[in-house]
Parts: structure tokens; C-alpha cells; sequence
């Protein structure tokens, strides 16, 4: 038999219902997502996507108005209980009390899942993020990177196989940011299924094994890192030229180019298909002097409009 995956999620839809007659918000219309035991999964998607409300879901503070959701082959109607235990979700928010220690407060989260003490692992944990010496600091002293892998520690406690962290280097600086990503994936290669949302693109695939892009609530991609890179490699030159045009020269027809402005040759390509000499033999073939040329990565929250438009229903 199958084990099953570590998510797997069906027609998941949420409503949040509108205030004073307003009409509700649909932040979740219908997503299916498979999340594969082991895997390093990047959520992607612009503000308001959802990604929240989907994670808020699976860690049981959000009611969901329809779908389906298991972790770990454990369904979220049917035991939410026991979905909770296999689950551990990293907030966005450094929302520790400050005058609690970090063993202190390992030991509180401990005791509400319920782990008994003997199978408390409090000092092992502690050690994993790097906060074995701070274990009887008072959190109000320890330093931003070293709460947010306190929160890191707060959801391992009940061991789950799966961890989800919500934003977690928002306003985070680089150094930090690499030494939680550092923590992370040892997690991943112990064994933990992690799941990421993020804003950033470069982060997700620098970690992620596979993405998934979440836009307008609805599920816009879905596919192995390198395939959905791939995908998006999508880059614009600008040449200016030392004549006014009238419209595209001939040389130029098999490359996506227009006009943008009466000297300036806007053409779209993918970096992995076309070279960009190929691309500028052919404006020099076509009779046409350079006079400046700037080049610029496709910009992420374009390539979210454009994946929403190629993917949603008409
Ligand atoms: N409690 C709520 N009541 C009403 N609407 C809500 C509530 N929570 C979220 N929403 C709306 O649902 C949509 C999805 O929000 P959600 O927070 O899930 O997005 P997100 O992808 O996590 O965005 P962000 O990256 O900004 O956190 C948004 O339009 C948001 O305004």
C-alpha cells in the first residue's frame, strides 16, 4: 500500500464571511495540493493569495467552508486532533513572552501537546537550533534570529513530521536569514517534511525541491523547482537604435519584439533558448546601428499576473 503524502489537500475553499452586509471574501476557491513526504515545498504567491489562510487552515485556526485537508494521512474533519500532532507551524509573528526562558517555554508548549515528560526532548531541540546555551536566558535578551529559532524549537517539540513556516524571514536580516535556512534544511535531510511560503522567488529556489504558486486563491502552479524556473525564464532587452523605426524590421520577426518608442526595440526572450548575440547579429542584420541596450529579469509579480491569466478557468 501507498503510505500517504504528507499533505494532501482537495477542493479547499474558504470564505471569510463580509462585515455588515458586505459581501464575504473568498481567500480559497477550490485548491488541490499534494505536498510529497520528505520534500522541501515552497508556497508561493503575492499578498492576499491565501497562503495564510491555507496554513491557518492545516494548523486548525481557521475554519475552512469546504475541501478536504490530511497531514500525514491524518484527515482534518475526521481527528483534528491527532492532525495537530503532526503538524508544527512556525508564525509569522515573534510572539514569545518575554519573561519566559527558552527551556521555560518549550517545556509550556511541550505540556500543551501534550508530550510526556519523559519523552520531552526540550535540551535536544535546543541544541538543534543553536540555543543550547541560551536555554535559561530570558527571551526578552535574545536577539532576533535567536527567537525566531526559538519559535523554530517551540514547533518541533511534538516531533512532527511535518513543519510549516509561515514568512519566516520577513524583515529578517541576510546573515540570520542563512543561518535559519542552514537549521532548516538540516531538519529536511533528519527526515522533516518542510513547507515554506514566501514572497521571494530566489529563496524559494534556492531551498525548495518543488513549488507551488498560489494566486487570487486559487493554485496557479505546481511542479518540480527547476521545471517551474524554467518556466518563468522569461527576460526583456531594450536596444535603442541610431534611427527612428516605423515598425519591427523584418530580421526581427521570429523573436517577440515591438516597438517602444521610435528608437527603442523592446524583445522578449528566454535566456535558456536564445542567446543574447543571436538576438543582437540579428538587429545589426537588419541594418540597424546600437546605441545603448539594457536587459531585465522578468519581474516576479508580472510572471504571478501572467500564470493567473494562463491558468484560471475563463
Ligand atoms: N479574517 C479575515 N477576514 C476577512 N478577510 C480575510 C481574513 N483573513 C484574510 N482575509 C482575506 O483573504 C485573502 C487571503 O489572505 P491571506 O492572509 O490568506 O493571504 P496571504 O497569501 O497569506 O497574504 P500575505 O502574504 O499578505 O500574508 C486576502 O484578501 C485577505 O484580505
Amino acid at each position: 500500500m501507498q503510505l500517504p503524502h504528507a499533505i494532501e489537500i482537495a477542493g479547499l475553499r474558504k470564505t471569510y464571511a463580509g462585515s455588515k452586509g458586505a459581501p464575504g471574501k473568498e481567500a480559497l476557491k477550490g485548491v488541490d495540493l499534494v505536498v510529497p513526504r520528505g520534500s522541501f515545498f515552497g508556497l508561493l504567491g503575492p499578498n492576499g493569495a491565501g497562503k495564510s489562510t491555507l496554513i491557518g487552515i492545516l494548523a486548525g485556526l481557521v475554519q475552512k467552508t469546504g475541501g478536504t485537508a490530511s497531514v500525514w494521512g491524518i484527515d482534518l474533519d475526521r481527528d483534528p486532533i491527532g492532525l495537530r500532532q503532526r503538524i508544527g507551524v512556525v508564525p509569522q509573528e515573534l510572539n514569545l513572552d518575554p519573561f519566559f526562558t527558552p527551556r521555560e517555554a518549550m517545556e509550556m508548549q511541550a505540556g500543551l501537546y501534550g508530550v510526556p515528560r519523559a519523552r520531552r526532548r526540550t535540551m535536544e531541540i535546543l541544541d538543534a537550533v543553536g540555543l543550547a546555551d541560551k536555554a535559561d536566558a530570558y527571551a526578552r535578551s535574545l536577539s532576533g534570529g535567536m527567537r525566531r529559532r526559538l519559535l523554530v524549537a517551540k514547533a518541533m517539540v511534538h516531533a512532527p513530521p511535518v513543519l510549516v513556516l509561515d514568512e519566516p524571514t520577513a524583515g529578517v536580516d541576510i546573515e540570520l536569514r542563512e543561518q535559519l535556512w542552514r537549521m532548516v534544511q538540516g531538519l529536511n535531510r533528519a527526515g522533516t517534511t518542510i513547507v515554506l511560503t514566501t514572497h521571494y522567488l530566489e529563496e524559494a529556489e534556492s531551498l525548495c525541491d518543488r513549488i507551488a504558486i498560489i494566486g487570487q486563491g486559487r493554485l496557479i502552479a505546481n511542479e518540480p523547482t527547476r521545471e517551474l524556473i524554467a518556466r518563468l525564464d522569461d527576460k526583456t532587452i531594450t536596444v535603442t537604435v541610431a534611427a527612428d523605426l516605423g515598425a519591427v524590421p523584418p530580421g526581427l520577426e521570429g523573436f517577440e519584439a515591438r516597438l517602444d518608442g521610435p528608437r527603442r526595440l523592446e524583445i522578449r526572450y528566454r535566456a535558456r533558448e536564445t542567446r543574447v548575440e543571436d538576438i543582437l547579429d540579428a538587429v545589426r542584420g537588419a541594418g540597424l546601428a546600437i546605441q545603448d541596450l539594457s536587459t531585465k529579469e522578468a519581474d516576479l509579480n508580472a510572471t504571478f499576473l501572467r500564470l493567473t491569466r494562463e491558468q484560471a478557468p475563463a
